[in-house]
């Protein structure tokens, strides 16, 4: 089982962990670098989106996403339930606030991958978020990333990639930014950030 409980967080006693939002354009590798820095720290809390997306193959509901239709969707927004909430790509996605809120009283570290809309939510929001682009090494290599996932028709992919121009054009909007060349290297240096006060 992950270890949750305060004594195994990776956190330094002195340290008050901040919210931080890891934003890129679609394909760049944000799911890949999560997951592998899950793997090696499974303390670390990642927010769990709500989203009108239908499920790939393999993704868990509850786990990847909550996956809800668009009345459950509007409920969620009537109800206050999103910290932020924004439209990609013909699909609703939204950060469920009372989940991030408690773990940050609770004074643990909070990841939050998110889209550029939803970045610039959550900083209008919580002025001492951390925002965090992951680039792609080219765009020859994010066009050869988003393809060869094979998790998307073409037509989506040409809204993916439409969507990754106006991303990639915000990037100075972001305290840091990190090139996802290796996996491993940018799941270390996120989680760095992540522990900086
Ligand atoms: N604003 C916002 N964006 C989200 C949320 N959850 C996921 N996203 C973003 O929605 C976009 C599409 O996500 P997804 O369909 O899973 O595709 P993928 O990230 O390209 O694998 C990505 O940029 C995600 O970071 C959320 O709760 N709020
Ligand atoms: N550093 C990397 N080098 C090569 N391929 C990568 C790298 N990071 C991710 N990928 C691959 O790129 C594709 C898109 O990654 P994914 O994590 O799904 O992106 P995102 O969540 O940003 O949409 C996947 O096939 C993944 O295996």
């Amino acid at each position: 089982m992950a270890a949750t409980s305060r004594g195994t967080s990776p956190v330094p006693p002195d340290v008050r962990p901040r919210l931080t939002v890891l934003s890129g354009p679609s394909g760049v590798g944000k799911s890949t670098v999560v997951a592998h820095m899950r793997s090696v720290h499974p303390e670390v809390w990642l927010s769990v989106s709500a989203t009108t997306r239908k499920p790939r193959p393999g993704e868990r509901n509850g786990v990847h996403y909550f996956f809800v239709d668009d009345e459950e969707f509007d409920k969620l927004i009537a109800n206050g339930e999103l910290l932020e909430w924004a439209e990609f790509a013909g699909n609703r996605y939204g950060t469920p606030r009372r989940a991030v809120l408690d773990r940050l009283e609770a004074g643990e570290p909070v990841l939050l991958e998110i889209d550029l809309q939803g970045a610039r939510l959550v900083r209008q929001s919580m002025a001492d978020a951390r925002l965090v682009f992951l680039a792609p090494p080219s765009w020859e290599e994010l066009v050869r990333r988003l393809t060869g996932r094979g998790t998307e028709a073409p037509e989506v992919i040409e809204r993916r990639l439409a969507a990754a121009k106006v991303e990639l054009a915000a990037e100075a909007e972001f305290d840091t930014t990190l090139v996802n060349t290796s996996v491993e290297d940018v799941a270390r240096e996120l989680l760095a950030l992540m522990l900086q006060a």
